[in-house]
């Protein structure tokens, strides 16, 4: 490109950094000013209007005054935080002003609009940057130089799009700018791929691609399915699509009222960087192990890592048809059918206090079967309730002239008396002892109040396992009884096993009418494929009013090649028959080079669709070494790699071999090991099992033990593709003694081999 546009160009660059350096000082003083005010406001009317406006919530109250002063309050807090939300977005702006330009001609009239991370408009109301979600930036994603349809809230415009120009801009200077009539051109996306990576995942605003741009700017359908390769851009594009709808959505949407399920506690770190750094506050994050973790005190469920590792060492045919046949969709639909067969009582259990029975089965057995036979079991459950409680309320009343309550009266002191009276007063002594002696047996009896209001009296695992007693189960019935009997073992050594996680809860939310909350508005699913279509079921209903978003890759099935059948994409539309659902689907992958994504792909049977992008790099390496000999030349290898590269990954087969590894290597190379406790990643190198890699990405990956032996069979492809496609820049394989038959079997061309007498010479000339 012409120096002279270049300078042009950086001078508009300058000449906005100058404009946000001004109103970044206005916007710093307003604040301050801002500040002062919401401190005074809150002085003058003091502690009690002293409240977080987002608790500022549909609570009576009936003090006008007070309420008036508490709105006053609530404004100077909200002013304070569209100040702080502007200063954020001036910063974010300094460095980076913007990265695009389009030219449009809009009815006969130029126009030339610039698109960075958020909106900048100087004083004379001039659109210095325009928000890369702006309607009309979708057209420096989506159009090519030609008449181009953009959408706006009030319909669709039409522009001629007659140049485009993308940047690179660094602390204000521009590294990196040219024109391009594609969508968004190769060549900043090769410099930015090409990049070394970090512990954190980037943004990629700059640079997406129109078929992601479709992902992120989706609001039509309730159900968005992205099945995308590995390194497609799946996770990156769901992000970025969060700060959009952030951004669409302002008055009634919140990052509180979305959230992502990570495949584990490592990547929710990764990418836990992504939405601040495009001015967005994070969504609420959890794992699959934590969401049920929590909603069962005192059981530990059983995470997919376990099961794997479990499964690892044997998994006979009869278990995996159990569990194919408790993860379908349809085994919570007879779920459904049972909690609310006609005439079914629910396992329920006494209520006791102090070890005696205060509620027994049998009479809340009595009360549930008296509720009208046609009714729902959780009504009928709630009228149960409601009866326990009021029979509660009469027992308290009976219970005021026992002895015990007489005694303790008789010995109150009177500040016992006092604490207990509060600020209640009354006009003769016989209404203050009453009153007393009914406060002295609410709070004798309040274990029976909270079991009642917790639902302590439902045993869901009891009753779960009666409805296991009466399945068609689809193996032979020692077999399932062998597995019932099993389930009652774990349940006494406080463990539920993963397939029956979401089963159980889902029996006792109907039963209870519990366990779903209305107020989140979008779910999003990363790693879908790990996921059981009856967890995938249970979701849907603990989040009844969410929009959601499932992405994964149905070949990067780590966790149940073993035994699941994999046209996922169709039974997933079948699950969520009643939502309009749209399929994307990436084909291109970007992470890895192309040596390496040639090689990964190759390891799958059916791989034509994936389309590597042209980014150079050396093919991957194959080295085979004698097993007792591997140490010298994988430290040296370590070592080296460690010289040039950000992050280095050794990945094992399990968690086991990691840390074995681990100890062989930690006093030779700087290592650290992961496990699936660890939140943080880590630059340099770390070793961990391929599994927990999931959605992760390193400079250079080791896979280490790819060996006959290891990975035999046909479904271990899926690991290795994996595993292979965690890696930007570098792949390394080591095979012990003998290398994987998967990787035997390729063609020679897509990687380079090392083998044992060469390396063992390379890396320990004393042998
Ligand atoms: N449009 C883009 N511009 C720049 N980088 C991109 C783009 N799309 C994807 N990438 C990069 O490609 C890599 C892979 O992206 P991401 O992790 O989102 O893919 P994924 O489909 O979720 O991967 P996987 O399923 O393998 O975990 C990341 O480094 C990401 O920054």
């Amino acid at each position: 490109m012409q120096n002279q546009t270049k300078q042009e160009e950086q001078a508009r660059v300058d000449f906005v950094r100058a404009k946000l350096k001004e109103r970044l000082t206005i916007v710093k003083q307003q604040l301050a000013r801002a500040h002062r005010e919401t401190t005074r406001i809150e002085r003058a009317y003091g502690d009690a209007t002293r409240v977080n406006i987002t608790e500022i919530d549909d609570r009576m109250e009936t003090n006008a005054a007070v309420q008036q002063q508490k709105t006053m309050v609530a404004r100077a807090v909200e002013n304070e935080q569209i100040l702080e939300k502007e200063q954020q977005r001036l910063h974010l702006l300094q460095d980076t002003p913007y990265f695009g330009r389009i030219d449009i001609i809009q009815d006969g009239e130029p126009d030339t609009l610039y698109i960075g991370l958020g909106t900048f408009i100087d004083q004379d109301d001039d659109f210095l940057v325009y928000d890369w979600r702006a309607p009309i930036a979708s057209i420096y994603y989506n159009g090519t130089l030609s008449k181009v349809t953009y959408t706006t809230p009030f319909g669709p415009e039409t522009v001629e799009l007659v140049n485009k120009r993308q940047f690179t801009i660094e602390h204000g200077r521009i590294t990196n700018m040219f024109d391009t009539d594609e969508t968004v051109g190769d060549e900043i996306l090769q410099s930015v791929l090409g990049a070394q990576s970090d512990v954190y995942m980037k943004n990629i605003v700059a640079t997406i691609q129109q078929e992601q741009n479709d992902i992120i700017r989706d609001t039509k359908h309730d159900l968005l399915v992205v099945q995308g390769v590995a390194g497609s851009g799946k996770t990156s594009a769901v992000l970025q699509r969060v700060a959009y709808l952030l951004y669409h959505s302002q008055k009634d949407l919140d990052a509180d009222q979305m959230v992502m399920f990570s495949p584990n506690q490592l990547f929710a770190n990764y990418i836990s960087e992504v939405l601040p750094s495009l001015g967005e506050k994070n969504m609420r994050q959890a794992t699959l192990a934590e969401f049920l973790g929590k909603r069962f005190s005192g059981l530990h469920v059983e995470t997919l890592f376990e099961r794997y590792e479990r499964d690892h060492e044997s998994l006979p045919e009869a278990a995996k048809a159990i569990r194919r046949y408790k993860e379908r969709a349809g085994y919570l639909d007879e779920l459904k059918a049972y909690a609310n067969t006609p005439g079914r009582i629910p396992y329920f259990i006494d209520i006791t206090l102090n070890g005696e029975v205060f509620f027994s089965a049998k009479t809340i057995t009595k009360i549930f079967a008296s509720q009208p036979a046609q009714a729902t079991a959780a009504n009928k459950f709630l009228d149960t309730k409601n009866a326990l409680i009021k029979r509660l309320k009469t027992r308290i009343k009976l219970a005021i002239y026992d002895d015990w309550v007489q005694e303790r009266l008789g010995s109150l002191s009177s500040g016992e008396a006092r604490d207990i009276l509060g600020d209640e007063r009354f006009e003769n002594g016989e209404d203050e002892q009453r009153y007393i002696a009914t406060q002295l047996v609410k709070d004798a009896f309040s274990p029976v109040y909270d079991a009642i209001y917790n639902d302590y009296f439902l045993d869901p695992y009891q009753d779960y396992a009666r409805f296991l007693a009466q399945c068609q189960p689809p193996v032979a019935g020692n077999v399932w009884a062998e597995m019932s009997r099993a389930y009652q073992s774990d349940l006494e050594a406080h463990i539920l096993r993963l397939a029956d996680a979401a089963p159980v809860l889902y029996l006792r939310d109907l039963i209870a009418g519990s366990g779903q909350n209305h107020a989140i508005q979008y779910v999003f699913i990363d790693e879908m494929q790990d996921y059981s279509m009856a967890q995938l079921r249970y979701l849907h209903f603990a989040f009844p009013k969410a929009k959601l978003t499932l992405l994964g890759d149905a070949r990067q099935d780590v966790f149940t090649t073993d035994y699941q059948p994999s046209d996922f994409i169709h039974e997933i539309s079948a699950v969520f028959a009643t939502s309009s659902v749209r399929l994307i689907n990436l084909n291109r992958s970007y992470r890895s080079t192309l040596p390496i994504t040639n090689f990964a792909k190759a390891l799958l049977p059916v791989n034509d669709h994936i389309q590597a992008f042209t980014r150079g790099g050396t093919k991957p390496r194959l080295v085979t070494v004698p097993k007792n000999a591997y140490r010298t030349g994988l430290i040296r290898t370590l070592n080296q790699l460690l010289e040039t590269n950000t992050t280095v990954a050794v990945l094992t087969r399990d968690a086991a071999q990691a840390a074995q590894l681990f100890a062989t290597l930690q006093l030779d190379v700087p290592v650290q090991l992961l496990t699936a406790s660890d939140h943080q990643l880590h630059a340099g190198c770390v070793i961990l099992p391929v599994y927990l890699a999931k959605g992760l990405e390193f400079d250079a990956v080791v896979g280490f033990d790819i060996s006959a032996g290891t990975y035999d069979q046909a479904s271990d492809a899926d690991v290795l593709y994996t595993l292979a496609s965690r890696a930007l820049h570098t792949l390394i394989l080591i095979a012990l003694d003998r290398p994987s038959p998967l990787v035997a079997a390729l063609p020679k061309d897509l990687y380079e081999t090392i083998d044992a007498a060469d390396h063992a010479a390379a890396s320990n000339p004393a042998h």
